[in-house]
């Protein structure tokens, strides 16, 4: 039996912590000491230029609004011939041409009245504004009842619960103002107000608080107190006011010279800080000049400044593209309180989104986040033609652009150079990260037609962490070991990363079991319980909190001292993100990796779970572009269904559909993600169940326009309606010629996708085992410390075309097994039942879940995860092997069966005609 190389390290517990230990710890009690000066960077491959003593002149700019923008003609996508119900919509429902009846009960008077009602005076036809938000939120799958109209929520808001998972996090005081980014200040000309918007609110807020203690039977305030208040609050305005007006100021000595002086004046005013960090000053004096940027800085460097500084002095909007609604929620609240902002995501309510929308009209925001998601939606980019120019489009984290990054997202695959220009006008955009490799860099940079002169890149490693790494047989045990030992026993804040959620609840709970304040944090609590675990950690209430890599990004609390991974992370960029939250205050920090390769093993498998087989691809295609599609309709496809009959992951479907739009061919265009189906019921004649895209087809509308038609009919009481199976939904521009040949190409590119991912975590592993076992411990590397070593193979690995590792892991991997072929066989006969594929098979084997086949069912099976330590590929070819021996033989019975039958059906026959 295959053992692994390492596990007989005699990397001990003792030396474990006498090797942390060796770092020296933080000094608990102020004053802390000075940051170590940090040492020159290494040299960057790519060019970094010195900021430039002066810049040209700003480019020519769209001319700013002087006053605000008047709230533009509705958009006539809410035709007023839809309204009146020329197609018939009601009739055709009657008709049963698009939908099923479910009841039996429904007459044709029900649908006069929904005649009737649909032919409603144009005075009370649905809201003007774009059905970009279509009124109900796209994927919900049930609307609520008609409602009065909800409270209105602060236009900075997401949602309260967004809110809160905001409020865990408290922003720095910019010196502008103390109220996070609710003052409105005209920076560039929107509405000259200089009214500070929340002064109000903090009154009420005071009035309340005092009312409750009136109620509370406490002593009630002298007038004497309230005037007091009154006179701090005015001083307080006034405080504000002159702040303000010195950052206009300095805004307009930038918009006039955007010199390194004035920037910096700039940077004071509006932040307090005395001078640019590294990278910042160039990038900004590059953007200001219009020229698009990729800013490569470390966790912490301070990149969201470059692009708000930017905002102050570009005349139009600067819109903000984010990964993650919480990501964009913070970011939301850390803008300086004079540039104000707003958010666009698909989870906000109907009401939330169009207050969004209208504060943007009046040109009240001047920083505006949206999801990816948004650039599929043709009506929201509409809203940008005329109205509102765009100065700058900035993308963070955006190596999820590229297929080759450690966090691939296809819903930024769309974000090309040409989509932005040809619908927003873009000239500038900027694209930010902390991690990419010289391949990544290359194609995020090609996407964005970003010109290789304008790569900013400071080194991706920060100098003031302690990295360290050690074996480990009993994970639980050695993290125990090390929070209860010099220096993470005096640490105050502490992440512990783990790869799955149940491992994060399991872990946490064994902490507080043994008297540490511990709380867990992944993707699967609900909201507003991750954001308390989130308020509680940055308010210094909890030492540990046990994560999944869905606490962090974005997570700014300056003073976590160590990051603990009791996982292996799946990649050095991963890694770098992880270790990256820690010591963002600059002062000296630990972070430390327990390696076992049980985990690595996992891992690794599940890194099998993307890829698809040409046969199902080809399957998936046809059905694509299946007979009934034609070219220009809306077509549909429900997520979990075909998910599930096709065995691909849905994110990969989107994936291979956006392939579909993006590729060299555009065959498709894909329209926002819908929940398709409507049940719809009216008040007394029963249900009726019809399929959204078909309707829209039918009548020749948008998807929005039949939402619009729904909402408008359940506002008046005459129906209810529920909305079910969310789908992606698209359009046929194109159909393939050579199917086999586009699903062939299809399969290579995601084959090669995922093989970029595991030579990633290949990498990964091998500079773990390397620190572990291969240094010779010289150079500053002593015990489990490794700080050089792992540094310079980070930098190794990113100076490299692909960022993957010359240590093959493979050779890690058991080449076979003897039992293998033996143990697929009996596990194919004794489940006869199913339709297994070869990929099917190796994916049990390695105890991977898929669509077809889930977790929950097959998990319980004998041969599940049995063979992680065999090469996945090894594991598929045995598979199919047996596969093809069991059909060959299956077709030989079936032809021996069909040569017997015949020969005794066709005997009498052969003999009858013969006798005939
Ligand atoms: N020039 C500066 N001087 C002092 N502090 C700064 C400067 N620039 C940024 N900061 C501070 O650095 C911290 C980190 O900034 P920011 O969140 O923008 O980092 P980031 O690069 O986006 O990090 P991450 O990639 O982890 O999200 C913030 O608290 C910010 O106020």
């Amino acid at each position: 039996m295959y053992s692994p190389p390492h596990a007989a390290d005699s990397d001990s517990e003792g030396s474990l912590l006498s090797d942390v230990s060796a770092s020296p710890p933080r000094r608990r009690s102020p004053p802390r000491p000075a940051p170590p000066p940090p040492p020159p960077p290494p040299p960057p491959k790519h060019r970094t230029r010195p900021a430039a003593p002066t810049k040209p002149k700003l480019k020519p700019t769209p001319p700013a609004a002087s006053a605000p923008a008047p709230a533009p003609p509705p958009p006539p996508t809410l035709r007023a011939a839809a309204l009146s119900d020329p197609h018939g919509l009601a009739a055709r429902i009657a008709a049963g041409s698009a939908l099923t009846a479910a009841s039996g009960t429904a007459s044709s008077s029900s649908f006069r009245r929904l005649v009737q009602s649909r032919r409603a005076p144009a005075s009370s036809a649905p809201s003007e504004v774009p059905s970009a938000a279509p009124r109900p939120p796209p994927t919900a799958a049930t609307d609520a009842p008609p409602q009065t109209r909800p409270k209105r929520v602060h236009p900075n808001s997401v949602s309260e619960v967004a809110a809160a998972s905001a409020a865990a996090e408290q922003p720095k005081r910019a010196r502008g103002g103390s109220e996070g980014n609710f003052v409105r200040l005209n920076i560039n000309g929107y509405g000259r107000r200089r009214t500070f918007k929340n002064s109000q609110a903090k009154r009420s807020t005071k009035c309340r608080s005092w009312r409750r203690q009136r109620a509370a039977g406490a002593t009630p305030r002298s007038q004497g107190d309230e005037e007091g208040d009154l006179v701090a609050e005015a001083l307080l305005e006034r405080e504000k006011q002159a702040a303000s007006d010195s950052v206009l100021e300095a805004v307009e000595s930038v918009r006039e010279d955007p010199s390194e002086q004035n920037l910096k004046s700039l940077l004071n005013a509006a932040y307090g800080h005395d001078s640019f960090r590294q990278g910042q000053l160039e990038a900004i004096q590059q953007i200001v000049a219009g020229e698009s940027t990729m800013l490569v800085l470390p966790t912490g460097a301070g990149k969201s400044l470059c692009y708000q500084v930017p905002a102050m002095i570009l005349p139009g909007l600067t819109l903000v593209v984010s990964p993650l609604l919480s990501l964009m929620v913070d970011q939301l609240r850390k803008l300086p309180a004079f540039l104000p902002g707003g958010l666009l995501a698909s989870s906000q309510t109907s009401d939330e989104f169009h207050d969004t929308l209208q504060r943007l009209r009046a040109g009240e925001i001047k920083v505006l986040f949206v999801s990816p998601e948004r650039f599929l939606n043709e009506e929201f980019l509409l809203i940008f033609r005329d109205t509102l120019p765009i100065s700058l489009v900035a993308i963070d984290e955006a190596h999820c652009i590229s297929e080759w990054s450690h966090n691939f997202r296809p819903s930024y695959l769309r974000l090309r150079a040409s989509l932005l220009r040809r619908k927003l006008n873009v000239q500038c955009i900027l694209a930010m990260t902390a991690t990419a490799t010289t391949q990544t860099l290359e194609e995020i940079m090609n996407a964005l037609e970003i010109p290789s002169d304008n790569l900013i890149q400071t080194s991706q490693i920060r100098e003031n962490l302690q990295l360290s790494i050690s074996t480990s047989d009993n994970r639980l045990k050695d993290l125990m070991l090390l929070l209860k030992s010099p220096p993470f026993v005096d640490m105050r804040s502490i992440i512990v990363y783990c790869k799955f959620q149940a491992e994060t609840d399991f872990v946490s709970k064994y902490l507080c079991d043994n008297n540490i304040t511990a709380k867990s944090y992944h993707s699967g609590l609900l909201i507003k319980n991750r954001s308390r675990v989130q308020e509680l950690f940055c308010s210094n209430k909890i030492r540990v909190v046990v994560a999944t890599v869905a606490f962090g990004m974005g997570l700014d609390k300056s003073d976590v001292e160590g990051v603990i991974h009791y996982s292996l992370p799946e990649s050095l960029e991963e890694y770098i993100q992880e270790t990256g939250r820690a010591g963002r205050d600059g002062r000296l920090s630990h972070c430390h990796l327990l390696l076992d390769s049980a985990t690595f093993y996992k891992i690794r498998s599940l890194s099998h779970s993307d890829g698809v087989d040409g046969y199902a691809m080809s399957k998936f295609l046809y059905q694509i572009f299946s007979s009934e599609n034609t070219t220009g309709c809306i077509c549909s496809l429900a997520k979990e269904l075909t998910s599930r009959k096709f065995d691909i992951k849905e994110e990969v479907l989107l994936t291979i559909l956006t392939q579909l739009e993006i590729g060299d061919q555009q065959y498709i265009r894909l329209l926002p993600q819908f929940s398709v189906t409507c049940t719809l019921s009216e008040m007394k004649d029963g249900h009726y169940v019809f399929d959204i895209p078909r309707i829209a087809n039918d009548l020749k509308i948008t998807m929005n326009e039949v939402f619009d038609h729904l909402h408008k009919l359940k506002f008046s009481g005459e129906i209810s309606f529920e909305l079910k199976d969310p789908a992606y939904c698209y359009v046929i521009l194109w159909r393939p010629d050579d199917f086999n040949a586009l699903s062939a190409n299809l399969t290579k590119w995601l084959s090669e996708v995922e093989s970029s991912k595991i030579s990633k975590l290949d990498a990964m592993f091998a500079l773990a085992n390397f620190a572990v076992k291969g240094c010779k411990r010289t150079g500053g590397c002593s015990g489990s410390q490794h700080t050089p070593c792992i540094q310079k193979k980070i930098m190794e690995y990113f100076s490299k075309d692909d960022g993957t590792s010359e240590n093959d892991c493979r050779t890690q991997l058991q080449k076979s097994s003897p039992f293998l072929q033996a143990d697929i066989k009996v596990f194919i006969q004794s489940n006869s039942f199913a339709k297994f594929t070869p990929r099917a098979v190796a994916r049990i084997m390695h105890g991977i879940s898929s669509p077809a086949f889930p977790s929950v069912t097959w998990s319980k099976n004998h041969f599940w995860g049995r063979y992680v330590e065999v090469d996945f590929p090894l594991v598929m070819e045995a598979a199919k092997a047996e596969l093809a021996r069991k059909e060959g033989v299956a077709v030989s019975i079936l032809l021996q069966r069909k040569l017997l039958l015949g020969m005794r059906v066709s005997t009498p026959g052969t003999l009858s005609r013969r006798a005939g």
